[in-house]
This record gives structure tokens, sequence and C-alpha cells, in this order.
């Protein structure tokens, strides 16, 4: 069975974040990135400070099984980048065989015939403040394949420059429910008042350039909820 690196398992806790904010979920972290955004909040994952285990589908879902108990029924997958993994699609069946639904978080950049058996798929193609190139053959490819399934787009937004990125991903992609997310500039912050206040400024921001734009008029504007209640504590 192909093993899958893990940085860490945790929940149930709320999805903080899109097309399915506030949903009760477990949490798989897998490790590797193809991409290094400058602002990555999970940078441990790809950057050599983090420690992974190599785990099977049945590994990680006994684990799942040993944190949450019956507690859950719908299982997160992020990273890095889980569409490395070719491992996870054994995964995602065994949890669907158990009743149990899967979301995964990913930047549309490297495929997986899997992606069609997850039943919330966010792709978060990056902006230019993250120092990334969008490959829109991939992109393209991604949103073609995925396009009947439960899928959204979500933006992280820190600038105007990143702002001009969204509207052209919603141009580009009209039929896909496009999020637009506020971009945490403090993720070494320990400071919670201070961040969480910060934060809620930038969503105001946020909110007020979506609100003067002609273009981005069927977007939903989201914070990251968990910061907001856990500033940048990891595993929740
Ligand atoms: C850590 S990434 C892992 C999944 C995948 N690599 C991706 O980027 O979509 C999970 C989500 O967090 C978002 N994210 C990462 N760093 C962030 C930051 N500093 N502020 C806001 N969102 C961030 C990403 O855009 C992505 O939507
Ligand atoms: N509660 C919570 N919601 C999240 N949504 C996306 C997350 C991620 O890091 O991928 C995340 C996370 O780490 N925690
Ligand atoms: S693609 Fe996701 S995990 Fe990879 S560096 Fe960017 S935000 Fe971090
Ligand atoms: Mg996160």
């Amino acid at each position: 069975m192909k093993k899958i690196p893990v940085m860490e398992i945790f929940g149930p806790t709320i999805q903080g974040e899109g097309m399915v904010i506030g949903q009760k979920t477990m949490f798989v972290r897998t490790g590797g990135c193809d991409y290094r955004c400058s602002w990555c909040d999970s940078a441990f994952t790809w950057d050599g400070t983090g420690k992974s285990n190599l785990m099977t589908a049945e590994d990680i879902i006994k684990q799942l099984k040993e944190i949450g108990g019956d507690r859950f029924s719908h299982v997160t997958i992020s990273g890095g980048n889980p569409a490395i993994h070719q491992g996870i699609g054994k995964l995602v069946s065994s949890l669907k065989s158990l009743g149990i639904k899967t979301a995964v978080e990913t930047q549309g950049s490297l495929w997986q015939e899997w992606m069609m058996e997850v039943s919330d798929v966010t792709i978060s193609p990056k902006p230019p403040s993250s120092k990334m190139e969008t490959d829109y053959d991939k992109l393209d490819y991604y949103i073609d394949r995925l396009k009947d399934q439960h899928v959204s787009l979500k933006v992280v937004v820190f600038n105007e420059g990143d702002l001009e990125y969204a509207k052209h991903i919603h141009e580009r992609y009209p039929e896909i429910p496009m999020y637009l997310q506020v971009g945490n500039d403090e993720v070494e912050s320990v400071e919670n008042d201070s961040l969480i206040s910060h934060l809620l400024d930038r969503y105001e921001w946020l909110i007020d350039q979506a609100v003067a734009s002609e273009t981005l008029n069927d977007v939903k504007v989201l914070p990251q909820l968990h910061t907001l209640v856990w500033g940048n504590k990891r595993g929740v």
C-alpha cells in the first residue's frame, strides 16, 4: 500500500475557511509542497522544520478514530499540497465506504484522479503576493474535470495586485463559486488580541474592495475563522 507523509492529524474542529466554513471536521495535513508561497501559514510542511510520519490509509483512519472517536463524519485533507500523493486515493475511498465525507485543499497545480471522489474540493490558485506563477493549463484542466462536482475557488488577498488576480480568476471561471479570503501577514504572531484586531481590519478592507467592484458581484468574502478564534495556534 502506498504510504503518505503525514505532518499532523487533528480535530474535530471547524473548517475555518471557504466553501464549507463552519463544518465540523477532522484534519489530515500531509507533508510536501510543489509551491513555496512567501506567506504560507503552513511552511513547516515543506521547509524542513516539521516532521512527518509515513502512514498508509489504514494507519490514518485508525489515528483519526483514536483522536476523533465517533465525533466526526467529515475529514479535510490539506497540506502542503495533498495532490502530490497518489496514496490519498485509498484514504478517500476508504472514508467514503465508512460513510465519511472528505474535503481537500489544493492550489490546483497537480492533478490526481482521486480528486473526483472528494466531496468538497477547494482550489486556491496563488496571487502575485505569493511570488508563485499560475500554470493556467493545469488550472483549466482542474476546473474542467471538477466543474460538475462540489468545487470552489478561493483566492487569498493581501493587496490590490492580488485583488486584480482574483478578478481575473473569477472572470476566467465565472461558473465556479468564488471566495475571497483575508491574507494573514502576521503568521508568526503570538499576540492574539492585536493579531485578531489587525485581521478584522484587513477583513473590513477586503469587504470594502469587493463592495466597490463591478466584477466581484457574485463572490463570498471570508476571514480565516479559525485564526479569529485561536490565532496562529497549530492543530486547531
Ligand atoms: C496551507 S494551504 C494547504 C493547501 C494547498 N497547498 C493550498 O495552498 O491551497 C491551505 C490554505 O491556506 C491558505 N493560506 C496559506 N497561507 C495563508 C495566509 N498567510 N493567509 C491566509 N491564507 C493562507 C492557502 O491559500 C490555502 O487556501
Ligand atoms: N480550523 C481550520 N480550518 C482550516 N481550513 C483550512 C486549513 C488549512 O490549513 O488548510 C485549516 C486549519 O488548519 N484549521
Ligand atoms: S501552495 Fe499551500 S502549502 Fe504550498 S506553499 Fe502555498 S500556501 Fe503553503
Ligand atoms: Mg491553514
